[in-house]
């Protein structure tokens, strides 16, 4: 499969960025916070209530630092346009039926067998004569491969002109799909895709002989409308991936739907998202006619498994202290500690090093690439502790950590708890039958009235751990 010249730009400055070394981006750190602190500190006194939410960011950061499917063994919920035709599941990929390098292509990425999603969604979304198709799941569960798939096997590489059309909210998330469309599609020699993203400009009156187009809206309704490199009418199958994150985009929505008008009638229309509000299912329903849905649930966190306690301490320096106690214990196993603002996280990951430790901060002043890096090296545990704020690392799963700090408990804005956070904090440390631990510090009357109200709403008692008493430090590491 052929790759833009611009595209391969792109990813080299993504490997080079990948590669960078922890100290180098320490390094950019420490001369951002000097300058913060010299010149002002509006933003490092932000809280993480105050950090607008990039969706499209933790979107593309979960994409670079994914390397295989999440767990989730909740069932998927089906409900068919025509209650009465036979519903198909598959268990394996020859099931499918999938022409040869097709299947070769699935092969070599690795893939065995169909991920949960796509057991009942490939047979759905491959039918003839083609259905269309709403699913639901949480990042990492499989939808990219699945509609990647479909396209694939509808296209007709003899034909030279797009047949598919598939709209991402941004240029770099357009970017990482195209990725597994070439991964997908590398036994097609044929098959040509082509990038409708800002900056890739083509001469006026061209038309594209790419099969695949997967592009932003702004530029994919430029090119279907006014520049017409496309023709609409000629497009067999038109997905819409991240739904939940597009209609966060101002624009995006009409556009979106604007490009979906000049479609033919018998397009195959296929949506995704990774969450499901209600504003994301009006828009699904606007843009997909007669669909199947497909959902399936979150894995449910729970604190079953976990051993919670907390840490009586009088101001952040004490906080600090204690936390320097409980290092060697922590430091067994992977941990994270949260903060409640970028400032105090930078501080913390600032004192901690001074201490002789390793550690690495996420903070959200980071590019999303070295927000990746940091987590690969945690990934590979290059550091053992990751110091960082709440919205840094939502949504962020990194399956060894079985040690969280809550240097500051989770609050919302109003200065009330934050169990949903939490329980998210500390849920994953507890997963799949393994045991956590979560050690939360608490430095005022009011922190220890919110660590009552966690405690009353989830019915758990948190214990009390004194951390100059180094016998109960070791009981709880082991
Ligand atoms: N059947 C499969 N077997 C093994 N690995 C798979 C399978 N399907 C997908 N994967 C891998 O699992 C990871 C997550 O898949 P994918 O990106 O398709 O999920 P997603 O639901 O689209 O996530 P997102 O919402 O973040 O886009 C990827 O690394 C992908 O290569």
């Amino acid at each position: 499969m052929a790759t833009d010249s611009w595209a391969l730009a792109v990813d080299e400055q993504e490997a080079a960025v990948k590669s960078m070394t922890n100290l180098q981006i320490k390094e950019e750190k420490v001369k951002a916070d000097t300058n913060g602190i010299i010149k002002t500190s509006t933003t490092a006194e932000k809280t993480d209530e105050e950090e607008k939410e990039d969706r499209a960011a933790q979107s593309l950061l979960n994409k670079l630092i994914r390397s295989n499917l999440v767990d989730n063994t909740n069932q998927v919920e089906v409900l068919q346009r025509d209650p009465n035709s036979p519903l198909y599941s598959v268990k394996s990929f020859e099931e499918l039926r999938l022409k040869p390098q097709l299947l070769q292509g699935v092969y070599a990425m690795g893939f065995n067998r169909p991920s949960k999603i796509q057991e009942n969604a490939l047979p759905m979304m491959l039918a003839e004569p083609p259905q269309n198709l709403i699913a639901q799941s949480q990042s990492g569960t499989g939808k990219t491969a699945a509609f990647v798939l479909a396209m694939l096997s509808r296209v007709e590489p003899s034909d030279r002109y797009p047949q598919c059309l598939c709209l991402s909210p941004t240029y770099e998330l357009a970017l990482q799909t195209g990725k597994v469309i070439e991964q997908m599609g590398k036994f097609y020699p044929e098959l040509k895709l082509a990038y409708a993203v800002r900056g890739n400009k083509l001469e006026r009156g061209q038309k594209i002989s790419e099969q695949i187009v997967i592009g932003t809206p702004g530029t994919v309704l430029d090119w279907c409308s006014k520049l017409k490199f496309i023709d609409p009418k000629k497009i067999k199958v038109f997905v819409l991936d991240e739904a939940d994150v597009m209609i966060a985009t101002q624009g995006h929505q009409d556009q979106s739907i604007r490009i979906q008008r000049m479609l033919p009638r018998n397009c195959q229309m296929l949506l995704f998202s990774a969450t499901f509000e209600d504003s994301v299912w009006k828009f699904a329903q606007k843009v997909v006619p007669d669909p199947n849905v497909i959902k399936l649930k979150r894995e449910e966190e729970t604190l079953d498994t976990i051993k919670q306690y907390y840490v009586l301490c009088s101001s952040r320096d004490e906080k600090f202290q204690a936390l320097c106690n409980l290092y060697g214990a922590i430091t067994i196993a992977q941990a994270m500690i949260f903060c409640h603002t970028r400032k105090t996280a930078s501080w913390l990951a600032a004192e901690l090093s001074k201490e002789g430790h390793q550690v690495a901060l996420l903070s959200g002043e980071m590019m999303v690439e070295q927000r990746a890096a940091v987590i690969e090296r945690f990934r590979e545990g290059k550091e053992k502790v990751l110091v960082t704020t709440n919205v840094c690392a939502r949504g962020i799963d990194v399956e060894q950590v079985s040690v969280v700090i809550n240097f500051d408990l989770p609050v919302d804005k109003d200065g009330n708890p934050d169990n949903e956070t939490y329980l998210h904090r500390i849920g994953r440390t507890g997963r799949f039958g393994k045991r956590g631990l979560a050690v939360n510090m608490v430095d005022s009357k009011h922190s220890m009235n919110i660590l009552n109200r966690i405690q009353e709403h989830f019915n758990k008692k948190i214990e009390r751990l004194d951390t100059d008493d180094l016998d109960e430090i070791e009981k709880i590491a082991n």
